[in-house]
């Protein structure tokens, strides 16, 4: 399988395009006309220093305003194609996308359309050049990949062939099935991306909003499954045109096209069993069942601060590891551990960004074929030394450099508490916390898609419709991706101002992956109590935010003044009811939030947002942490 981004997708010059696109490990480029005429380099020059770079010119793009044009512009349309073939034997390239025009004084009719492509083709093949017809969504008399192919099957010329992409397809909500009838050789070339379900003009949709394959909301699986069922076996190629992607980092962008693009085509093989795919074998995505542990990197003062937190959260210090500077705290199924080394990778974390959460661990279904899965999709494998009597526990980088250890039923994994910690007290029910219900991770907004693909590419995670929380100083994007069955969820916030709450944390604590995290409870009303004894101090809710309550929802009077008198916030769905506690801020900002659901809720209390955020800047405005 040949594997192609077109340079537009890509962020930085063209030098740097080309370094990151194969430095990921694509085999082509579709080059976008735009990034060459930006180039100081001769056409010559700049195919020489594509093919430097191990890669191939698999496309040249785009084309614009051929078809269906009258006399004299019909005549300047053919001289303009042929400029720009001279260009493209310069650059060394073979296969040219035409789009379907948008020209004012184009003329429509399939006929006239194939027409101009037959005679198009005959000049082409005297130079050895082949031309691929893309239906553009607004195309001016052509926007539907079945015209396009009609006018390339009148046209029917060797040199003339089709140019599939699945926005202009699938943006048009057109049936990707109907590809399966094409036959493939008249395929010329594919381009895939994905992209969020929004109402808007197709053309700024396009332009603005397309992602990777699986960031999105569209069925690029599907379309790509049609596209294979025909026998294609031309190169697959990724055509993004997205801002966040232009803000963002070149190599990253390129990394994550290349997982995106495999993830694709070992989905595609999966459900499509006539699909050759020549792709090596991967284990297919992991079931997560919950979070194992959490740990924190953290030194001296602080470390003795967050322990004393742990124990107003109702856990109790159980276990000390063998070898490490290493305790283990525990309440109900959640395991917390604090972790002291200096010269370890927590060490390291703890340098650069004081106390925060450096790992997470996750039961997963196979913790080897994790691994095996996250590596074949470009993820990093993590290791180090270990000490006597340590389990080497599989593990990847996963956010801000953090780590992600991987646990499963495997005799040897299951057996890392008993082994390796020394148990110095039973576990208790604490304040009724049971388990971790989500954690939060907060990075800057260009980084979302991207940590997005990471979830659900590795994992049988599914992502929610991503929702804005309104900070009083900028807005926050949201997205939650959450394991099959609930087991493991995360949010992933956005910041895209250092004012915000989120960002702010971001700032101060060098990039930090997680920024809270929230424990379930199955009585949030007895756990307030608990909390409150083990001298927990809940983050104050204003009295006009109960006010509010009382108007919006039913809630009998003793109740509400029991969710007032210990800052319990409320929400509720059509699946459900919602009720949170906030912890007031510690380190550099951190907190935990203690929630319980009842029946389906299966929000975060987004509606609470606004006012929780304020609530919690006032805190640190009160400890004397500068408004930004
Ligand atoms: O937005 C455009 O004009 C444009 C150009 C070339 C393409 O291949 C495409 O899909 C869109
Ligand atoms: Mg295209």
């Amino acid at each position: 399988m040949k594997t192609s981004i077109a340079t537009v997708s890509v962020p930085g010059n063209l030098r740097e395009k080309l370094e990151a696109i194969s430095a990921a490990g694509f085999d082509g480029i579709e080059i976008f006309e735009q990034d060459f005429i930006a180039d100081e380099g001769s056409p010559r020059d700049v195919g020489q220093r594509i093919r430097d770079q191990g890669l191939e010119i698999t496309l040249f793009q785009p084309f614009r305003d051929f078809e269906g044009l009258p006399g004299a512009l019909r005549t300047k349309a053919f001289d303009r194609a042929e400029r720009k073939f001279d260009l493209m034997q310069e650059l060394g390239t073979d296969l040219v996308l035409f789009c379907s025009s948008v020209h004012s004084e184009a003329l429509g009719g399939i006929d006239r359309a194939a027409d101009d492509f037959r005679e198009l083709g005959e000049r082409a093949a005297k130079r050895g050049i082949r031309v691929g017809y893309e239906a553009l969504a607004w195309g001016r008399h052509v926007n539907d990949h079945r015209d396009a192919w009609e006018i390339v099957r009148r046209a029917d010329h060797p040199n003339i062939g089709l140019i599939l992409d699945s926005f202009h397809t699938l943006g048009r909500k057109i049936d990707p099935d109907t590809i399966r009838r094409i036959p493939s050789d008249k395929i010329f070339f594919v381009q895939l991306a994905d992209a969020p379900l929004i109402e808007m003009d197709l053309l700024y949709w396009s332009r603005h909003f397309r992602n990777m394959p699986g960031e999105g909301d569209l069925d690029v699986t599907a379309f790509m499954q049609a596209v294979m069922a025909t026998g294609y076996q031309g190169p697959v190629s990724l055509e993004i045109f997205n801002d966040q992607f232009r803000g963002g980092s070149p190599a990253s962008v390129a990394k994550d096209g290349l997982r995106s693009l495999v993830c694709l085509m070992d989905d595609v093989r999966r459900k499509e069993p006539g699909a050759q795919v020549d792709l090596p074998d991967m284990p297919e995505r992991v079931k997560v069942s919950g979070t194992a542990f959490i740990e924190f990197a953290s030194q001296g003062e602080e470390a003795r601060n967050l322990a004393h937190f742990l124990t107003t959260l109702g856990f109790q210090e159980t276990g000390q590891h063998i070898t490490k500077d290493l305790t283990l705290w525990q309440q109900g199924d959640i395991r917390i551990i604090i972790n002291q080394e200096a010269r370890d990778f927590a060490g390291t974390t703890y340098t650069v960004h004081g106390t925060n959460i450096c790992d997470i661990g996750l039961e997963v279904a196979s913790a080897e074929e994790t691994v095996a899965r996250a590596t074949a999709l470009g993820a990093e494998p993590f290791q180090q030394p270990l000490t006597e009597g340590q389990i080497d526990i599989p593990a990847i980088r996963g956010l801000g450099g953090s780590l992600l250890h991987f646990l499963d039923g495997s005799s040897s994994l299951s057996s890392v508490w008993s082994s390796e910690f020394r148990m110095i007290q039973p576990v208790s029910g604490g304040a009724g916390l049971k388990r971790v219900d989500h954690v939060a991770q907060t990075m800057s907004y260009t980084e979302m898609l991207s940590w997005t693909l990471f979830y659900t590419s590795l994992f049988r995670m599914g992502k929610s419709p991503m929702v804005d929380v309104i900070d009083p100083d900028g807005l926050v994007r949201s997205q939650a991706v959450e394991a099959d069955g609930q087991g493991f969820r995360i949010t992933l916030n956005g910041a895209e101002t250092h004012r915000t709450l989120a960002g702010s944390f971001l700032a101060d604590s060098f990039g930090a992956p997680v920024q809270h995290v929230a424990f379930a409870s199955e009585d949030i009303f007895a756990s307030a109590e608990a909390l409150e004894e083990a001298g927990f101090k809940a983050l104050p809710m204003p009295d006009n935010y109960y006010a509010d309550l009382v108007s919006r929802f039913d809630i009998a009077e003793d109740r509400l003044a029991l969710m007032k008198r210990h800052n319990i916030l409320y929400d509720r769905d059509a699946g459900g009811e919602f009720f949170q506690i906030y912890s007031r801020p510690f380190g550099g900002g951190m907190f935990f939030e203690v929630l319980e659901r009842r029946g389906n809720y299966s929000g975060y209390g987004a509606p609470n947002a606004p006012f929780r955020i304020a609530a919690q800047k006032r805190m640190l405005r009160q400890k004397g942490v500068p408004r930004k």
